[in-house]
């Protein structure tokens, strides 16, 4: 018989509410460290993005190289969709204001 009931399920797959609590506690330990360190590398790849269309439109070239963000759009795309969606913010985050 393939049906399952609650009381079928073996002991060893049962997790007590305090369990479940202190693991759900450290993950979130762990995704509060990613975030921080997600948000240190997003502000650090905008500042050089900003500093790299400075210079180039200092020797005046272009602030953009459309080649180079298809380049940057084709490395998230193993994200699907939303990959997509966070390499245009990425690159947006990286020209800043217009005009500044
Ligand atoms: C950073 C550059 O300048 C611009 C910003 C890019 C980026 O943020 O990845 C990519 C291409 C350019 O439009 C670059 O040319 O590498």
């Amino acid at each position: 018989m393939n049906a399952t009931v609650d009381g079928d399920r073996p002991q060893a797959e049962q997790t007590s509410p305090e369990q479940a609590a202190a693991t759900i506690d450290d993950f979130r330990g762990e995704i509060d460290h990613l975030d921080a360190e997600i948000l240190r590398l997003i502000k650090r790849r905008a500042e050089i993005s900003r500093q790299i269309g400075q210079a180039r439109m200092a020797a005046g070239g272009p602030r953009i190289v459309y080649n180079r963000e298809m380049d940057v759009l084709a490395r998230y795309r193993e994200l699907g969709p939303e990959g997509r969606e966070l390499a245009m913010i990425l690159l947006r985050l990286g020209r800043g204001r217009l005009g500044h």
